[in-house]
């Protein structure tokens, strides 16, 4: 055929299928148009107090099965859910749902909606983690089964539960790792010579890498990173790209995350075949080993085995657990450390921080690091930390249909509870989008006492999830953070000198008023990245003796 004939062939092809395309796209949109208004404006079913339970209102889309996808995936932080907010407030609705990939997603948000998401036992987690387990960290399907299984085998010696509770939420556990987290991070300073005379940083970057190491060796032990000195390198693009490959960017389009990927489990398998050689003797339970680290990982590692892992998926299950600290911890310690030491913040906000640290200081020079959890201010300015920066997103899978509150959602569905509608609502926290560090005080109105509490707000507040998923490391992520503000402040003098902002070219110097943004990103990164920095010196106190 030659081009003249060969035109109007492509041209009538085009016509052939973009005509039947367009069509299918307008009559999606306008029948999920129609379906949504009916359903936001249709009045609740039921008697009084107590409406029957209804699917929530579906919003439009175009595209079959692409349905919200891409609205979804808009990588500004938050611009979905203040989308969202405005359709929530314009039709009085609890919840919305969307299709996401093909499946049908409820977004959860209403306060009955999340208690029922929190206690319903026809809920669970089991197929995210398995996805989560295949794409994220490389675990072939069959592992994915034995580590996330649908049902937990009541017949195991070693379950996750009770490893977490007896070795991860106790509080003789949080205090063994916290101690030993404060030592590594202490030890870096006391061996930096160059902050005796002064140094200028960029904070936020010299922290990460301070944190990084103190908060792997506490959990892994020292030899790791002996064996791979750079770990951090292919960690930091492993978890900037962790939700493209949860899900499931083709490798094609993402080479360098399936690399760093690969690489991160790769040192960490070899890591785990290092320490096994090294086994703990009979008898012996050490709360830390430098080649197999804390308490808590050698009981994973006998749970990997009774479910018989292979090394591959065991290196994987640690590299995700890891994430765990240093992916929410050390940006939740970034963000409390740039409010306490910005000019942005209230003048006197550094002062009462530093009142309070300094009747944390125990006669031996170290840190009272229970008294530490008990500060007014400073426990709050945390709280605040995370209502303002974690956007979670609770995700579940829908076992069995059931009313959850007034939304009825049907087997087979998913179901996210996204904290962003609840931790900025206006309603429930007043001026939502500034950093208020008082906010979660209370002055007692005889005694004039400044106390914290963040209980009482029920399921408006929820930046470790809840239920029977709720994170384990909760305890240890505070004292940790808290831990790390105590260190530098009490034994460093640091002035802030400006901003740094973020720039396509990298960080370039910005004004006074130029506090670091969140990093782009997908829906649902737990605490959120931080982008720009702080540039500050920071000096070594003299030591005060006798
Ligand atoms: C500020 C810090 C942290 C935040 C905001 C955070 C948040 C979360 C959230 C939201 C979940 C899922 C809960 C759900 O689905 O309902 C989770 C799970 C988990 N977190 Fe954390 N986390 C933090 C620190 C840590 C630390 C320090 C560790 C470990 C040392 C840790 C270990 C885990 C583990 C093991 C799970 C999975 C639990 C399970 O599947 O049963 N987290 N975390």
């Amino acid at each position: 055929m030659d081009g003249p004939t060969l035109l109007p062939a492509i041209r009538t092809l085009a016509v052939g299928l973009l005509v039947p395309l367009g069509l299918i796209c307008t009559f999606t949109y306008c029948t999920t148009l129609y379906r949504y208004h009916c359903d936001v404006r249709r009045e609740p079913d039921g008697e009084g107090e107590y409406p029957t339970a209804r699917s929530p209102p579906l919003i439009p889309y175009a595209i079959p099965k692409l349905g919200s996808t891409i609205g979804f995936s808009n990588q500004t932080v938050g611009k979905f859910w203040t989308w969202l907010r405005v359709q929530a407030e314009r039709y009085g609705q609890g919840a919305f749902s969307i299709v996401l990939a093909g499946q049908r997603t409820h977004l959860i948000y209403s306060e009955d909606g999340l208690a029922a998401v929190f206690r319903s036992r026809h809920l669970s987690r089991a197929v995210l983690d398995r996805q989560l387990a295949v794409n994220v960290l490389g675990m072939s399907k069959e592992d994915s089964f034995k580590a996330f299984p649908d049902r937990t085998n009541e017949k195991e010696k070693i379950t996750t539960e009770r490893l977490h509770s007896d070795h991860l939420l106790s509080s003789a556990a949080v205090n063994t790792l916290t101690e030993k987290f404060i030592e590594t991070f202490q030890a870096q300073l006391d061996a930096d010579a160059s902050l005796t005379d002064g140094l200028d940083i960029n904070l936020y970057d010299w922290l990460w890498q301070l944190v990084f190491r103190a908060s792997t060796t506490a959990l892994c032990g020292s030899t790791l990173l002996e064996m791979y000195p750079d770990f951090d390198v292919d960690y930091r693009i492993w978890e900037d790209n962790l939700l493209g490959l949860l899900f499931g960017t083709p490798r094609l389009f993402a080479r360098q995350a399936y690399r760093a990927r690969d690489a991160c489990v790769e040192k960490m398998e070899r890591w785990l075949q290092a320490g096994y050689q090294h086994p703990v003797r009979e008898g012996e339970d050490p709360s830390w080993t430098p080649d197999t680290g804390a308490r808590i990982m050698h009981r994973r590692h006998d749970l990997y085995k009774q479910r018989e892992l292979s090394i591959h998926s065991q290196a994987g299950w640690d590299l995700i657990f890891l994430a765990g600290i240093l992916s929410n911890a050390t940006p939740a310690a970034g963000w409390l450390l740039l409010h306490i030491l910005s000019p942005t913040s209230a003048p006197d906000f550094r002062q009462r921080i530093m009142q309070e640290l300094e009747s944390c200081k125990r006669s031996d020079g170290y840190i009272d690091i229970p008294a530490l959890t008990r500060l007014p201010l400073l426990n709050s300015a945390f709280h605040e930390v995370l209502r303002l920066y974690v956007d979670l997103l609770v995700v579940r899978q829908v076992d069995s249909s059931v009313a959850l509150g007034t939304h009825h959602v049907r087997k087979g569905e998913q179901i996210m509870a996204p904290t962003w509608m609840t931790h900025r609502n206006p309603v429930f926290f007043a001026r939502p989008e500034v950093f208020n560090p008082e906010r979660f005080t209370t002055t007692n109105s005889v005694t004039g006492e400044l106390s914290y509490s963040a209980t009482g707000l029920g399921t408006n507040y929820f930046p470790f999830g809840g239920g029977h998923y709720m994170c384990p490391g909760r305890v240890f992520a505070k004292q940790e953070v808290l831990g790390i503000i105590a260190v530098l402040l009490l034994n460093f003098d640091i002035t802030f000198t400006r901003f740094m902002k973020h720039t396509k070219g990298g960080l370039t110097e910005g004004g006074t008023d130029d506090f670091p943004t969140i990093k782009p990103g997908f829906a649902g990164n737990q605490v959120v990245g931080i982008q720009g920095d702080m540039r500050v010196r920071i000096i070594r106190r003299p030591l005060v003796t006798g």
